[in-house]
């Protein structure tokens, strides 16, 4: 960190100078977002009739595999460089054995090949957890009401491996088992994907702003208690900052502070301290905030950028937001 500069006086000093015209404050801009600082999630479902707009996010839709494809060149001619896959699987298909997350023909898989049928220079990025081909909703398998941590690594690592062998370039382990991303980056080693890169969830808060996301994977009926036992507690500073390290000793690439506007100065704090690629996720809660406000004319849409021009401030490379298309779209026609 570097000292604070000793300024002057007034009327030395007037900060107000640089501020004067459109011209000085692009001159003196600190940060700027561009499309390439930006990760799309998008939900792909394998339901008929899934698809369409989810209730609690408006402006956000679940996709058909042909959506998928379309979301991808709407990528590629927007500039951005990578895509999140979040499967929206059949609800009579979820077990308490969460087997379909490793079928190579789960949609997930499907969606990240088709993906890659039209778009194969998109970074197309994976979601690792069970909760999507799991019974009760959690992000590891249960017994006895506990959620098993070495098991559900296993069976992590068995997910991850048909992403991989689909073509993913980004694995996301978003599930916050202990030991996953060293188990994670055997497998890969061992099985020819050497350079697979991962993108931990490093520091994922037990937060209630996912509950959109759960309406949208169609999980929020289904969660039996809540995901505190491997989640982060909000409150605390330093044991987020212990799974950044510990997921880094173990072989990720990048690490990922999530939710992100409540946890900028995780953002900050991981990013100084670390000083590898770092990115945050504006959850789904947080799309759904400001979006809701927006369209109910309380907010001005301009906040949509000023939110995300704050993960840049606060040192993110790039923010994984469901509001990328529509901001990569206002930057191609500002130019
Ligand atoms: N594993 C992915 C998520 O939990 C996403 C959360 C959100 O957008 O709310």
């Amino acid at each position: 960190m570097s000292s604070m500069p000793i300024i002057p006086p007034f009327p030395a000093t007037r900060l107000r100078r640089l501020r004067r015209t459109p011209a000085l404050r692009a001159l003196t801009t600190e940060v700027t977002l561009s499309a390439s600082n930006l990760i799309w999630p998008v939900f792909v479902t394998e339901i008929a009739g899934g698809e369409g707009e989810i209730a609690s996010m408006p402006g956000v839709e679940r996709l058909t595999l042909d959506g998928a494809k379309r979301a991808a060149e709407t990528a590629m001619r927007l500039g951005i460089p990578s895509i999140c896959v979040f499967p929206h699987s059949d609800p009579d298909l979820k077990t308490e054995g969460c087997e379909r997350a490793w079928d190579p023909e789960n949609i997930g898989n499907r969606a990240i090949r088709a993906i890659k049928e039209v778009a194969p220079e998109l970074a197309v990025m994976t979601d690792i957890a069970l909760d999507p081909y799991n019974i009760n909703g959690h992000d590891g398998l249960v017994r006895d009401g506990i959620i098993l941590n070495d098991e559900t690594v296993e069976a992590l690592v068995r997910m991850a491996l048909t992403q991989a062998e689909a073509g993913a370039d980004i694995l996301g382990p978003s599930d916050m088992m202990d030991g996953r991303i060293a188990a994670l980056r055997a497998a890969m080693e061992a099985n020819g994907h050497k350079d697979m890169a991962i993108l931990s969830y490093a520091a994922k808060f037990a937060s209630g702003f996912y509950g959109p996301f759960r309406d949208a994977v169609g999980a929020s009926g289904r969660l039996v208690g809540d995901k505190k036992t491997y989640q982060v507690n909000p409150a605390n500073r330093e044991e987020a900052l212990r799974c950044v390290a510990r997921d880094l000793a173990e072989g990720a690439d990048m690490v990922m502070v999530k939710p992100g506007m409540p946890y900028l100065d995780l953002c900050r704090e991981v990013r100084d301290r670390f000083e590898v690629p770092t990115f945050a996720y504006q959850v789904s809660g947080e799309y759904a905030m400001i979006e809701g406000a927006i369209r109910q004319g309380w907010l001005s849409r301009d906040v949509v950028m000023e939110s995300l021009i704050g993960f840049r401030r606060a040192g993110c490379d790039g923010i994984l937001t469901y509001f990328a298309p529509q901001v990569a779209e206002l930057l191609a026609q500002k130019g």
